[in-house]
């Protein structure tokens, strides 16, 4: 922060981050420069919002009717914003306008990046994250903001967004802010009614609160979700959406919710195409979403996380009660049992809605649970009260789905053979990685279906389901599973004989030491010479995996390896092992297939040893 020697200006320089943030919407923004428009008027309206709250609870002056006011000159190419809501103090400009506060708007520089890599850069995604205002500098040079808050000096804020901006006291009468700048030549059509009009039509019709435009009126400020179901057309209900959940694309559905009785309420929510930016780039973005609460239809809080659960804080939209007053404070609102009343309905309600998508409009629903599985799936761990609900709701790709298409646990126990006791799963990184493992060779063989577990929070979620419909869940990774049908089929010769695989084993075992539990004769495996397996209380491989990317490595247990003895590897060595049982290639073949193991589940921390006996094996087999 540096002053410069005139008296009453301020002279600031904005941080680093700052800079590259302003850098990049000067110089990079070129889609959609109309988004300038919409951020303003959503900030004026959030500054009109603070001021209709604060009348009514601390009963602060009204100044007048809460409006939002823009004037525009064709010839001069100026544009003016104004409105008469809470304003912002010194402190307030230096925090908002001057500082990159939100973590947010890391979270944007990482998406622009990664957008532009890709070649297009979308102002739309500015929304998003925080970082609004700054959108007025794809159409202008200058920026002046001047504001005043109740009670203090009003303020002149100016910046070209290239580095510094300037603070300095002046006269202003009357509690709001002013923007004005010049725009650029390429944005002047800005400057024309009609452009304007439209864009407030599209993006910003359904702020409540009157926008003038040169003293005509030109938004429709109606409460949407006040109408009854059937007197909604899609299109301004998807127009309503874009509005309140600051999205480009249409809702993928919606739900109209009218509720009479203890608690009454009407909400009208929405469901997104896809899963929000910010959800993807920061870990408990959900924590502050949530759908905006109004009382009588005046709108007393933005995004009301005590509105539902964390784990469907994704949907958006709005809830009208008339339960509540209007002059609730924010903590009154959270430990109102109005509130928990009405979040026990709508968290039901969704539910519910989810329900019948997936039965009337399973394209929809698939996905839904695409963009959004992953988010429900803590609910289950979270909300034990519709814990039921939500196991109903899961969905999984297995050994009889084509990749992307989903079973339920309904459907898998209904087309169980009737003595399969058990609801078989595996867990990996991705399909084919999961396809690939060994341990999967005896269920493919018998047409035993498998879930297959990708996505990374089932591991932590599915085996906390335990059974269901009496049916426990099981981890084909697990030594406890019962492969007795498939012992009378093998055949006596394909085998090598119990004496022989036992003293093989045995080397084995001395091999690899501590390393391996034991290692045992396996039932489970057809094509494959070995295969690692937990014992029936150690962790999965997959989970495992990820505690040591967490660095949390949880003193993983010893796993046991299995070997096929219908596998010609292991015949041969057997047959080696009969002639000298400390021939070194047995050694080498077992910390091989040992290693091969680790490799396919993806826990083999090191390659370097692993090939370099794979080319010494190599070489030994191509010797003439
Ligand atoms: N017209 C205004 N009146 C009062 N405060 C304002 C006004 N415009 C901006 N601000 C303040 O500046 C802050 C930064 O605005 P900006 O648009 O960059 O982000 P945001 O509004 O917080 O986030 P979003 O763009 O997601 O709505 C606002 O949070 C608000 O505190």
């Amino acid at each position: 922060m540096s002053e410069t020697n005139k008296p009453h200006v301020q002279e600031f320089e904005y941080k680093a981050e700052m800079k590259q943030l302003l850098n990049l919407i000067v110089h990079s923004l070129y889609t959609h420069p109309e988004v300038f428009l919409r951020e303003l008027i959503s900030n004026a309206s959030d500054a009109l919002s603070k001021a209709r709250f604060a009348q009514l609870t601390d009963g602060a002056e009204s100044g007048g009717e809460l409006k939002i006011s823009i004037s525009v000159d064709k010839e001069k190419k100026s544009f003016v914003i104004e409105d008469n809501g809470i304003g912002m103090s010194e402190e307030d400009l230096i925090a908002n306008l001057g500082t990159v506060a939100k973590s947010g708007t890391l979270g944007f520089l990482q998406a622009m990046k990664e957008q532009k890599e890709g070649g297009k850069l979308d102002a739309n995604l500015i929304g998003q994250f925080g970082v609004g205002f700054y959108s007025v500098f794809m159409v202008t040079d200058e920026v002046v903001v001047e504001t005043k808050i109740e009670g203090a000096d009003a303020c002149r804020w100016r910046s070209s967004g290239e580095g510094t901006y300037s603070i300095e006291k002046i006269d202003k009468q009357h509690r709001g802010t002013r923007i004005s700048f010049t725009l650029k030549d390429e944005a002047a059509d800005f400057a024309e009614e009609y452009r304007i009009e439209s864009v407030i039509r599209k993006y910003s019709n359904f702020v409540d609160f009157p926008i003038y435009l040169d003293d005509k009126k030109v938004n429709s400020v109606e409460a949407l979700w006040q109408k009854p179901k059937s007197e909604l057309n899609d299109d301004e209900v998807n127009e309503f959406y874009k509005f309140v959940s600051v999205d480009y694309q249409d809702p993928l559905d919606y739900l109209h919710v009218s509720v009479e009785g203890a608690v009454s309420f009407k909400a009208l929510l929405f469901l997104p195409k896809e899963a929000p930016m910010d959800m993807m780039y920061q870990q408990g973005a959900l924590e502050n979403h949530g759908p905006q609460l109004y009382a009588h239809k005046v709108m007393i809080q933005h995004e009301c996380k005590d509105l539902l659960p964390e784990y469907l804080r994704f949907i958006s939209g709005v809830v009208d009660t008339e339960d509540l007053s209007l002059n609730v404070s924010r903590e009154t609102v959270q430990s109102s049992p109005v509130m928990s009343k009405i979040r026990q309905i709508l968290t039901s309600k969704i539910l519910g809605w989810f329900d019948t998508l997936a039965d009337e409009q399973p394209e929809k629903f698939r996905q839904f649970y695409k963009a959004f599985g992953p988010v429900i799936k803590i609910g289950l761990n979270t909300d034990f009260s519709n814990r039921e609900k939500l196991i109903e709701l899961l969905r999984f790709e297995s050994t009889r789905t084509e990749e992307g298409q989903y079973v339920t646990l309904k459907e898998y126990v209904g087309r169980m053979a009737e003595d399969q006791k058990e609801i078989y799963y595996l867990s990996g990184e991705s399909r084919r990685q999961v396809l690939s493992q060994p341990n999967l060779e005896y269920f493919q063989k018998k047409g035993i279906e498998v879930l297959l577990l990708t996505d990374p929070v089932d591991v932590f979620v599915i085996p906390s389901i335990n059974e269901y419909d009496s049916k426990p869940l099981k981890s084909i990774e697990k030594a406890d599973i019962d492969f007795a049908a498939s012992d009378d089929e093998k055949k006596e010769d394909e085998a090598v004989s119990a004496t022989l695989i036992e003293t093989l084993l045995k080397v084995f075992g001395d091999t690899l030491g501590d390393r391996v539990e034991k290692v045992v004769e396996s039932h489970r495996l057809v094509n494959s010479p070995a295969t690692l397996v937990s014992g029936s209380d150690a962790m999965d491989s997959q989970v495992e995996k990820m505690l040591k990317m967490m660095n949390k490595d949880a003193g993983a247990a010893k796993k046991i390896l299995e070997v096929n003895p219908s596998h010609p590897i292991i015949k041969n060595l057997a047959s080696r092992c009969m002639l000298n049982e400390n021939d070194p290639m047995i050694r080498t073949v077992a910390e091989q297939l040992y290693e091969g193991a680790l490799l396919l589940e993806g826990n083999l921390d090191s390659t370097v040893d692993f090939v370099s006996r794979m080319n010494q094996l190599i070489e030994e087999a191509t010797k003439s």
